[in-house]
């Protein structure tokens, strides 16, 4: 079997790929950490929270534990085959958290004297943490091991949105913390004499070392630890699986993690679209917009219309702005049209939502020699994330009106059959990366309108998930449908702020037909969609299609 490209997997990123090598002492150029660590893509993710918008469901964590070449990268790496196309899977390796060396403690390590076997070489707090973190649906950054430098690295690897997480590790099961993390707990038991063969070979071949080091090291501090510190861990197993001819267990196990799936699976669209009708207190928006007191809108000192939603923030509903609005709803209009008048809504929906930044005192001097007291934001990080394809005239409309920014995507779309939300990728900023940063950060949410919401719903979770603060996220969108999943966002996230420049009436439920090429291939299948009314079509394909 091709192990990272296998065709079930429409996305792989791997730290396998020949990405990084280093010389070490014997001058030869190793890969980093051979196919440990992986992310692994099917089909996207499904929601993993529900209506009020905290997370329901934990990712499904297997810890797979047994001596050193039993083969537990290969049962993991099986498992995920065997699954065939279910969301994201994250294969995570004990070998990732081996404590950070003295350079006099790396010496030993070449000379084979340091006891990489025993349970104090691993970080186990910090791997309780990291995979605690991932469960729990948050993001998490893992250190990054070098079996050729017996070193630690600087770099961490990202990691998030799995639904299934695949531990491995000689001592998987020996911590605690960890055990009681796992959902299923498998032991891999082999032949010691086989375990040694493995070793041997994939020492020599990956891991640079030689035959006389590595039988050395397997004497001294391997077998006794195999012995003493992993078998043992083989009570905790639900499962024992042989080192070889194994292919039963393995498909007995995925269908057991299938199974377990399944039993996951949540129904959040509907619920989103049907939100206004049961909402006690929809949204009390007129859907014919009201002309507020006329200021020019190139100066954007406007009046936020508010509703009982006070976060929900309407443009001033000026004459000029219902022109472009009339254009842009216009079927008729040019694409050419279409864009630039997009542009120009983008730019006031971005000014408008800068006003909800912090801003803090700052004295300038002038060019007559005078002081000037005036404003400057008062944000450690800002950034952009847009989801694709119709957050993208947005991402422009930020990126004019601040320089350098940040930004990210987030790529969201609609099962066909279901009409689920279902998170295929995401590419986020490092300020929202890494939780310290995350916090600090303020994030403009792009999407071009909010129907069921359901998207919106998904990437403020992800936002959260990483640690943003939920008052440091403010939507910006082009329309509203006042009956659609706006109720349920506003519940479940009341901090965030919503800029929009109208709100429409209707949310209809309509099939998408099948689109044929030329010669009667189905280049895209039916599907389910939301749109709403009356709208102004599919913002993303008329600005890029
Ligand atoms: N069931 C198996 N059948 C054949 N070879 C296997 C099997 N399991 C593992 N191997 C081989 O043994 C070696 C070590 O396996 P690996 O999964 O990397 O061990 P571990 O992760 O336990 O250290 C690899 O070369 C792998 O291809
Ligand atoms: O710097 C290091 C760190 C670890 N080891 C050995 O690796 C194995 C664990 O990896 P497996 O992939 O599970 O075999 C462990 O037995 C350590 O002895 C090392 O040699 N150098």
């Amino acid at each position: 079997m091709a192990e990272d490209d296998t065709p079930i997997f429409i996305n792989v990123d791997s730290e396998s790929r020949p990405v990084i090598s280093r010389t070490v002492s014997n001058s030869r150029a190793i890969p980093l950490q051979a196919k440990k660590n992986t992310i692994l893509k099917s089909h996207g993710r499904p929601p993993w929270y529900s209506e009020d918008g905290l997370p329901i469901c934990d990712a499904f964590v297997v810890g797979i534990a047994g001596g050193s070449a039993s083969g537990k990268t290969h049962v993991a790496r099986q498992i995920v085959q065997k699954l065939g196309s279910i969301p994201t899977i994250v294969i995570l390796s004990q070998d990732s958290f081996y404590k950070r060396h003295t350079p006099e403690e790396v010496e030993l390590a070449h000379a084979n004297l340091v006891d990489f076997d025993h349970p104090d070489a691993i970080d186990m707090p910090l791997f309780a943490a990291c995979l605690s973190d991932l469960k729990a649906c948050r993001q998490t950054n893992i250190p990054i091991y070098s079996f050729a430098e017996h070193q630690r690295l600087d770099e961490t690897k990202y990691l998030y949105g799995a639904a299934v997480i695949i531990t491995e590790g000689i001592l998987a099961l020996h911590d605690p913390a960890l055990r009681a993390l796992y959902d299923l707990k498998i032991f891999v038991q082999c032949d010691s004499d086989l375990m040694l063969a493995r070793r041997l070979r994939r020492d020599v071949k990956e891991r640079g070392r030689t035959v006389d080091g590595v039988l050395d090291q397997y004497l001294r501090y391997v077998k006794p630890s195999y012995d003493n510190f992993v078998l043992p861990t083989a009570r905790y197993a639900d499962i024992i699986v042989p080192g070889s001819d194994n292919s039963v267990a393995i498909e007995l196990i995925a269908t057991h993690i299938r199974k377990k799936l399944k039993e996951r699976a949540t129904r959040f669209r509907p619920h989103m679209a049907q939100a206004g009708s049961r909402s006690p207190t929809p949204l009390s928006l007129p859907s014919t917009p009201r002309v507020s007191a006329l200021s020019p809108p190139s100066t954007l000192r406007v009046n936020a219309m508010t509703d009982p939603y006070e976060n929900l923030i309407v443009l001033p509903q000026t004459p000029q702005l219902k022109g472009i609005y009339t254009i842009l709803r216009d079927k008729n209009t040019s694409r050419e049209d279409f864009i630039f008048f997009t542009d120009r809504l983008a730019t006031f929906l971005i000014e408008k939502a800068l006003e909800h930044l912090p801003y803090r005192p700052r004295t300038v001097r002038t060019p007559v020699d005078v002081d000037y007291v005036g404003k400057e934001l008062d944000v450690k990080y800002i950034c952009g994330v847009s989801i694709i394809r119709s957050g993208g005239p947005l991402e422009r409309g930020l990126q004019r009106v601040i320089n350098d920014v940040l930004t990210g995507s987030l790529l969201i779309q609609s099962d066909a059959q279901t009409g689920e939300p279902l998170l295929l990728h995401l590419m986020l900023p490092v300020c929202i990366r890494e939780r310290h940063r995350a916090k600090e950060t303020w994030v403009f949410l792009l999407d071009a309108q909010i129907g069921t919401g359901a998207a919106a719903f998904m990437a403020m979770r992800i936002l959260l998930d990483h640690g943003v603060r939920e008052d440091h996220i403010i939507f910006v969108s082009f329309l509203v449908a006042r009956n659609g999943g706006i109720c349920v966002l506003r519940k479940a996230f009341p901090q965030v702020k919503i800029v929009c420049g109208a709100v429409d009436d209707g949310l209809r439920e309509t099939w998408l037909e099948a689109i044929e090429s030329g010669e009667g291939q189905i280049e895209a299948e039916a599907r389910k969609v939301w749109v709403v009314e009356p709208g102004m079509g599919h913002i993303g394909d008329r600005y890029y299609l």
